[in-house]
């Protein structure tokens, strides 16, 4: 199913607050996107609004171009699964997943036979047909999660929104219970919606991030892209670790304040700016400078860890390759490969 946005706003209740602010977002049928941003950034509400739970809105919200709630529209096609993921404790593993068709109304309620075999494809996909009479207190955090998911999954939707469903589980098993929702995804070919505040769950699961702030989509790009061309400060600080060399432009250079910082050229207009770089695009360059390295140690990564004393402060750099760099050298640091947002106002 496809979902578009266009100039969605929606206000707090009672207020003129604006929880969303004019979001335009396209959902291609069979993508898997990733809403991302910080807490209160509006993720949790533009999910519900796609999935017709806030019905007060301006702008449009169309599903496979219809207006949301169009009669046309077949019921039942959007699978919701939270973090909280609430299975019902008396109830056993097949009667939580069957639970959206028992309560369905009676007509469009298939009979019991049938309700059994539309329980038994979630539970293979799974891969826990041997847990069908087991109560959710008997399974591990991960297995009641592919629970909830087979729950949303038994009434066969197609587009799944999930609020940060691995949430409470630990890092191993979040990790493999991704790529398995990855895989579901692809073979049933749904089209899925994931709010996570976890970038790197995000980058590894989602075709697409939209990364959000203060109710607004700041970008929304492949991981390749905001990567390599992230729209603001903010979007390369939510996708990693950042540092900044506040400075000045001048006769197409750009000259740091900190001055263990080497000056490097640049296109763009002069005045004051900030250099944005990652840590391991930073280069050593013996022979300039007077920065020294305070500390040096490995991380349980294999990634390079130095703290670097300059003029102005302590940085910590990690990168990917040891530094030839020696004990007591004075050396300077190469920033040419951060950026400057000159579109900021
Ligand atoms: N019913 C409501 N009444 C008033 N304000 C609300 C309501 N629902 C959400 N908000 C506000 O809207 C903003 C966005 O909230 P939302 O839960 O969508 O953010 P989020 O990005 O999902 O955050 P988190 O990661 O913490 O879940 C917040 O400032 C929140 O306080």
């Amino acid at each position: 199913m496809s979902v578009n946005l266009h100039s969605f706003t929606q206000y707090a209740p009672g207020s003129s607050r604006k929880i969303l602010d004019d979001i335009n977002l396209t959902v291609e049928d069979g993508a898997f996107i990733a809403l991302v941003g910080p807490s209160g950034a509006g993720k949790t509400s533009l999910l519900r609004a796609i999935g017709g739970l806030s019905p007060v809105y301006e702008g449009q919200l169309l599903i496979d171009d219809l207006p949301i709630g169009h009669s046309d529209l077949p019921k039942r096609k959007t699978g919701f699964v939270f973090q909280n993921y609430a299975l019902f404790r008396h109830m056993s593993v097949a009667r939580n997943i069957s639970f959206g068709l028992d309560v369905l109304p009676r007509k469009q309620r298939p009979d019991r036979a049938a309700i059994a075999a539309r329980v038994q494809d979630p539970l293979e996909l799974i891969q826990l047909p041997h847990l069908a009479d087991a109560r959710p207190d008997q399974l591990s955090g991960g297995q009641r999660q592919r629970v909830a998911l087979a729950r949303a999954l038994a009434t066969e939707p197609k587009l799944l929104l999930l609020d940060e469903p691995f949430g409470a589980l630990d890092p191993i098993v979040r990790r493999t219970i991704r790529r398995w929702l990855r895989e579901l995804h692809d073979k049933l070919g749904l089209t899925t919606i994931l709010v996570t505040h976890d970038h790197e769950e995000a980058l590894d699961i989602a075709d697409r991030l939209v990364v959000m702030q203060d109710g607004r989509i700041v970008q929304d790009a492949d991981a390749g892209t905001l990567n390599t061309s992230p729209q603001t400060p903010f979007v390369m600080q939510f996708l990693g670790e950042t540092l900044e060399f506040a400075g000045e432009i001048q006769n197409g250079q750009f000259i740091p304040e900190n001055t263990d910082a080497l000056p490097f050229p640049v296109t763009d207009k002069i005045g004051k700016t900030t250099v944005f770089i990652r840590p391991c695009d930073v280069l050593f360059v013996s022979g300039k400078g007077a920065a020294h390295i305070l500390s040096r140690s490995r991380n349980p990564n294999g990634l390079y860890h130095y703290a670097v004393q300059t003029t102005q402060k302590v940085l910590d750099i990690t990168t990917p390759m040891p530094t030839e760099i020696s004990e007591g050298e004075q050396f300077g640091l190469d920033i040419s490969h951060g950026k400057i947002f000159s579109n900021l106002p």
